[in-house]
């Protein structure tokens, strides 16, 4: 385990930072969920499955995680100054569906896709409908605090009432008060002001009365009482995409700040921590912008830009081959490329696990410990996993050839129990090394199949005898048949 330290670049002060957690020993790590009106695409497992690897790092160095992931079910409309319909709400029309039921249909696929991907399912899955009265009661107390105003049954957020606004983003507020793109909308006092809470007309689905009327939340007011609710006022680690440092994460600031006040020695988040975008044709891939290929397409092969069904451990492979700040653009080539790298890594280890039952282990020892720490300091450095990756893929090649000349290590095993366990826990790109298991299964399903079909026959024909002998040397094997009035089946 790595005694070294940990550096983080922090969106926020756009450097390298020494990671020091709030409370020794634990971590607390927010990430914003996915909106869930449509299946997750590939940016989206770039962005889960970089925060999945952080977490899986920082537990595996002996660091208590708690993981808050929200899930965004009202509230995210389609334009981000605050117009356009609930993204939602739009889909439930497309479908014929209650929102709700969009919510849970694709919160339900969201998670098999992920789990599919080896993602770790979070500790807290909040959502946002599930938690309006945490909403309504910040937002009172923006209110109270003079950062907020009432308008005509909606509440905005009064930006020039927060000195630091800007301060995530780097963007001023006369930038945007001379900005032409976000005119000042009917009740905001100023253009770059933002809606916490919208007055919902008759027709609209998903509303709550609150202080103001009936009305919902606005997107960003959401991850800010989400996250003081199960993290606390201040915690260490906020997560999401790069597109979402502004206006989202730039707005959950101001709110959490000002709300909570600013003279924590660390307000609201420590460690802002954003992943680059994964494209296509240089092109930010995206469920809005209509070029996203989702990860269930993947994974069947039913996209037009596809040629073929993907391994999801192939694509986990190919996300963590660049750093989580790189871009990733997405062609079926780089696919390819990886798919034959990890076939390789699978090779090497399935010999590798040839040689550790062998018994004459003479050759050298493997430097075991230089090989644990650079791989760690890869991961040290900003979660270089691409690095991380690369290190060790050159530790097993070299370990293979060493045995393939017939010198095998004398701490192979030690070694292979690291790689494995390393691969396996902090990246989550073990491959499956049972050799054949899959031939084999198929083959005892077949003789199976075979074996109760002669059974039936003698059945059949009343030669009770060989039906009963049959059936006594399964039981023998370990295999139990049960006789049901449409036919047999067995078990093991
Ligand atoms: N192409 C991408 N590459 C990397 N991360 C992405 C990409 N697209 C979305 N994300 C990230 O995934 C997370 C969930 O996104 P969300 O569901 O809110 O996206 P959306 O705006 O509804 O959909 P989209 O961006 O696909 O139109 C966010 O942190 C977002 O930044
Ligand atoms: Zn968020």
């Amino acid at each position: 385990m790595s005694q070294q330290p940990i550096y983080i670049f922090n969106t926020l002060t756009r450097t390298k930072e020494l990671f020091e957690p709030q409370t020794p020993g634990f971590v607390g790590m927010y990430v914003c969920g996915p909106t869930v009106y449509g299946d997750a695409h590939l940016g989206h497992a770039k962005s889960y499955t970089t925060f999945d690897v952080v977490v899986r790092y920082l537990r595996y160095l002996g660091l208590k995680v708690r993981y808050v992931q929200n899930i965004t079910d009202v509230g995210h409309l389609t334009d981000d100054a605050d117009e356009g319909e609930d993204k939602l709400a739009k889909q439930s029309r497309l479908e014929r569906l209650e929102p709700m039921e969009v919510a849970e249909k694709y919160t339900n696929r969201y998670f098999e896709d992920m789990d599919r991907l080896g993602l770790l399912r979070p500790d807290i899955t909040p959502r946002a409908s599930g938690h309006i009265p945490e909403q309504i009661a910040m937002i009172e107390t923006l209110i109270a605090k003079g950062h907020a105003y009432e308008a005509n049954g909606n509440v905005y957020f009064d930006v020039t009432s927060d000195p630091n606004y800007g301060q995530l983003s780097g963007r001023r507020l006369d930038e945007a008060e001379s900005g032409t793109r976000v005119a000042t909308a009917g009740d905001k006092r100023h253009p770059a002001d933002f809606a916490l809470w919208k007055k919902a007309d008759d027709s609209h689905l998903m509303k709550w009365p609150s202080p103001w009327g009936v009305g919902y939340p606005g997107w960003h007011i959401e991850c800010s009482a989400m996250s003081t609710k199960y993290l606390g006022e201040n915690f260490d680690i906020h997560g999401g995409g790069l597109e979402n440092q502004f206006p989202h994460h730039e707005c959950e600031i101001a709110q959490s700040t000002c709300a909570h006040g600013t003279e924590h020695p660390h307000p609201f988040v420590r460690y802002w921590m954003h992943n680059n975008m994964v494209t296509l044709e240089g092109q930010k891939m995206g469920k809005s912008l209509g070029n996203a290929i989702s990860l269930r397409q993947f994974y069947d092969g039913s996209h037009k830009l596809l040629s073929r069904a993907w391994d999801p451990q192939v694509i986990r492979f190919f996300l963590l081959q660049s750093h989580y700040r790189s871009t990733t653009d997405f062609s079926e080539g780089a696919l390819q490329a990886a798919e034959n790298g990890f076939a390789n890594l699978r090779t090497y280890l399935i010999d590798l696990h040839k040689a550790a039952s062998q018994t004459n282990k003479t050759g050298d020892a493997l430097p075991l410990a230089e090989i644990q720490s650079e791989t760690e300091q890869a991961m040290n450095d900003d979660f270089n996993t691409a690095q991380a990756v690369a290190r060790l893929f050159t530790r097993i090649k070299a370990a293979r050839a060493a045995c393939n000349s017939g010198k095998i290590p004398v701490n192979l095993d030690t070694f292979l129990s690291w790689t494995t366990r390393f691969l396996d826990e902090v990246l989550g790109i073990l491959p499956d090394l049972s050799e054949a298991s899959g031939s084999d299964s198929e083959t005892v399903d077949g003789l199976m199949e075979l074996i109760l079909q002669l059974r039936r026959e003698a059945r059949q024909s009343k030669n009770w005898a060989v039906a009963d002998q049959i059936r006594d040397k399964l039981t023998a094997l370990g295999i139990t048949v049960k006789d049901h009035p449409t036919g047999s089946s067995w078990s093991r």
